[in-house]
């Protein structure tokens, strides 16, 4: 499943709701994005939002923190670009450092500025169908599923993992399209007896090469969300492959998708800050 052609059209889509925005309002969407701290993989992902961003015609904004920010100046900052009119989303790069409470960072976000889906408000509007904005990498996901027609009604779903921007929003959105979800993660007695019964698997874990062929069960759906060091996902592609109807690679599977729907949301969150009408909503 290639993620990295429909990632093309719906950054296209955005960047031409962008323009028209920008037309019809003098104003550029415009995306806040907050690193704190040195890690180059955080660091590198947050240089590919802004650069896509910057292909798309949306503005962004670089807050570099350094790692020994505290929580409450991670909260000031988050909701200072809260209260800034020229800011249209946020994104606060996942994970900060082990002494800041992530959670209240997240909760800083004003939730018509939340394009990342990380605050309570996202999770519960997105859990109850109603108007707010997903995660980005589950929001991928159900589109990649989407695109390849794949069949989710009755069918039995393993999401390995639990994150809170990932396992879990995924799962959720799985069971709103009413699809069998079962979550496992580190506790899980026997995750190949639980994989081998499952329709659809999402793996995001974040453990290289965790899943093998032998757990897939033959014609089974397999997307990889996992984002580890040199670009290995969290399946053994070549395994699971044999045995997979369909598979995600790494990279230019679900990666590629995620910051698609971050632009989007962001340029859906700027016509909605702008009270523009007529330029289609995302969601
Ligand atoms: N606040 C957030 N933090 C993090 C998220 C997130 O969605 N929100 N997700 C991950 C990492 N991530 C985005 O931040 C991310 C990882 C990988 C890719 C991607 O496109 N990867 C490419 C390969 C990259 C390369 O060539 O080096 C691919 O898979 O094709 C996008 C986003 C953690 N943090």
């Amino acid at each position: 499943m290639d993620g990295a052609g429909p990632a093309r059209r719906i950054v296209a889509e955005a960047a031409g709701h962008a323009s028209e925005i920008a037309r019809r309002t003098g104003i550029t969407p415009c995306l806040a994005t907050v690193l704190v701290g040195e890690d180059p993989a955080s660091a590198t992902y947050v240089r590919m939002k802004r650069a896509r961003c910057a292909k798309a015609g949306i503005a962004s904004r670089f807050v570099a923190l350094p790692a020994a920010t505290t929580t409450s100046e991670l909260v000031d900052t988050l909701g200072s670009l809260s209260q800034d009119p020229e800011v249209h989303g946020i994104l606060l790069q996942h994970p900060v450092g082990a002494h800041i409470d992530e959670r209240a960072a997240f909760e800083a976000i004003a939730p018509e500025k939340d394009v990342d889906g990380v605050t309570m408000s996202s999770f519960g509007a997105m859990s109850f169908g109603l108007p707010g904005f997903a995660s980005c990498t589950p929001g991928g996901i159900m589109r990649l599923l989407d695109e390849y027609r794949v069949e989710l009604a009755g069918r039995r779903a393993v999401v390995v993992g639990r994150s809170p921007i990932l396992g879990k929003p995924v799962g959720m959105l799985l069971l709103a399209r009413d699809a069998t979800v079962t979550y496992c993660h580190s506790r899980t007695a026997d995750l190949g007896a639980v994989l081998r019964e499952a329709d659809v698997v999402v793996a995001a874990v974040g453990r290289p090469r965790l899943i093998r062929g032998q757990d897939i069960k033959p014609g089974a759906v397999v997307i990889d969300a996992g984002y580890n060091p040199g670009n290995i996902g969290d399946v053994d592609f070549d395994s699971a492959s044999e045995r997979a109807r369909l598979i995600t690679p790494v990279p230019g599977g679900v990666g590629p998708m995620t910051i698609a729907v971050l632009l989007a949301q962001t340029v859906d969150a700027a016509r909605r800050q702008t009270g523009l009408t007529g330029v289609r909503a995302d969601r």
